[in-house]
């Protein structure tokens, strides 16, 4: 079996709803579709999920009377079977009323998951009632059966598998599986999100729940770019990228993998494509365990990061004391990206602020805080980069841009500077121009 995940930006109007048909009729063998909701979908119900804190009924029935409008206007527009086209009129209708009744709870993360979480409902069922009509045989499966993902960090995939065999041996089989991304069900048996963008993350755990013969992840962009296409120009798609490579840049914050998609496939050795939905007979980016060439490969960034140094003269560099100022990140559940020490001070980064008021209220025994918000990793990665020669111009740059911290050779993949957030386009242009711009073949030491 393949799996094949399509975007928002994939099924976002009609004309893409129809390439989306047009790729799947060209490929043989079972396929499961990992769907995400339509473009734009999600981000109007993360509004409706404000409005319920300050209670707002009015604007609610607004944001769900365009919802319904977007969904029956895409069902007319795709399905003119009579029978049909009513069936997914009633199925969207009934989710919108299930989510019109939601939103007169109490706010809680529990409301929250439901109600972000319907776009992916609606959009997959009226896909499968599209290939129905199309004579497309497939299986609708609610994800909620089977996506039991208690731990976000560590899936049980077995599991998973598990409950998706037993949720698909009750039914006729067909080449075809649809079901959504983005949910999940977490340890309290309610429902969850795999945070925004998670679709990516559901396919790769699916697929090796399923023991996939490959992922493929479909997108608007022909594959993996060398650099953030929405900030610096002239960057081109990447044919081949290692695991260990393309895991450091989703991590590091290149937006078209969710920062956790490689983890799932790497256990298992299941390939995975990048593919633009648009343009699919371009080759777009395989990720596997391969290594096809060494040296510099891509930079990406990742915002949000904030900057804490402790400096004290005292216990620095004493036994223990690393431990202790790690054990307070660890209480708060609150991972630790780059660190630089000197004999007087640490400097380390986290990418959540959601403890921070407790965690530097511990840190303050330990001695002086200074905390700095605003910041971003940019982060430089290619197998063996470090031991490639022309890697060493990327310290021309610090002439132009006041770096906060540099990562070097914590792998030999990866190079990760700190920047104040503003230097960020300045940070990744001048870099893709030092460092691609002027590209030769890599030089080893
Ligand atoms: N290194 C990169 N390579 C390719 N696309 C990138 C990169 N960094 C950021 N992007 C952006 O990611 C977008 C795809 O985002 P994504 O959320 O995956 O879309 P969807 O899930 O809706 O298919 C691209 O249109 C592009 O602008
Ligand atoms: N729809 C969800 C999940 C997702 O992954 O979407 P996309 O595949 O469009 O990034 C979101 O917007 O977060």
């Amino acid at each position: 079996m393949k799996v094949l995940k399509f975007g928002g930006t994939s099924v976002g109007s009609v004309e893409s709803i129809k390439n989306v048909k047009n790729i799947l009729a060209g490929r043989e063998g079972k396929k499961l579709l990992v769907l995400s909701a339509m473009s734009g979908v999600t981000n109007k119900l993360v509004e409706i999920t404000d409005l319920i804190k300050v209670k707002d009924h009015s604007a609610i029935a607004t944001i769900i009377s365009e919802l319904k409008n977007k969904h029956e206007e895409t069902i007319d527009a795709l399905i003119n079977d009579a029978t049909l086209n009513a069936d997914a009129r009633s199925f969207v209708n009934d989710v919108l009323t299930t989510l019109k009744s939601l939103t007169l709870n109490e706010y809680s993360e529990g409301v929250y998951a439901e109600v972000v979480t319907t776009g992916e409902t609606m959009l997959t069922y009226i896909f499968s009632t599209f290939l129905t009509q199309q004579g497309i045989q497939n299986n609708f499966l609610n994800a909620k059966d089977f996506m039991h993902v208690s731990n976000l960090e560590n899936p049980d995939t077995e599991f998973v598998g598990e409950l998706f065999q037993k949720s698909i041996s009750q039914l006729e089989p067909t080449e075809v599986y649809i079901t959504q991304g983005f949910v999940r069900i977490d340890s309290n048996n309610s429902i969850n999100t795999l945070k925004r963008g998670g679709s990516d993350y559901s396919a790769t755990i699916l697929a090796a729940a399923v023991k996939a013969d490959e992922v493929q992840i479909w997108t608007d962009i022909d594959g993996f770019h060398n650099n953030d296409p929405r900030y610096v120009e002239n960057t081109h798609a990447i044919a081949e990228l290692s695991f260990e490579e393309a895991s450091e840049l989703a991590y590091f914050g290149a937006k078209i993998l969710h920062p956790q998609t490689i983890s799932p496939v790497i256990k298992r050795q299941i390939p995975l494509f990048l593919k633009n939905t648009f343009t699919p007979d371009l080759p777009g980016t395989r990720i596997s365990d391969e290594i096809h060439s060494r040296g510099l490969k891509a930079i990406s960034a990742k915002d949000g990061i904030t900057a804490i140094k402790i400096k004290s003269n005292r216990m620095l560099m004493a036994h223990g004391f690393l431990k202790k100022i790690f054990e307070v990140f660890d209480k708060y559940e609150t991972a630790i990206d780059m660190i630089t020490t000197s004999e007087i001070a640490i400097s380390l980064t986290i990418d959540s602020d959601r403890n921070l008021d407790q965690i530097l209220e511990e840190l303050n025994d330990y001695g002086e805080i200074t905390v700095e918000k605003e910041h971003s990793i940019i982060c430089i990665v290619g197998e063996g980069l470090i031991e490639d020669k022309s890697t060493s111009r990327l310290f021309e740059l610090l002439n132009d841009i006041p770096v906060r911290m540099i990562s070097y050779g914590g792998s030999n993949n990866n190079i990760s500077l700190l920047v104040a957030s503003k230097h960020k386009i300045q940070t990744l242009q001048g870099l893709n121009q030092k460092l691609f711009e002027h590209q030769e073949t890599p030089q080893f030491v």
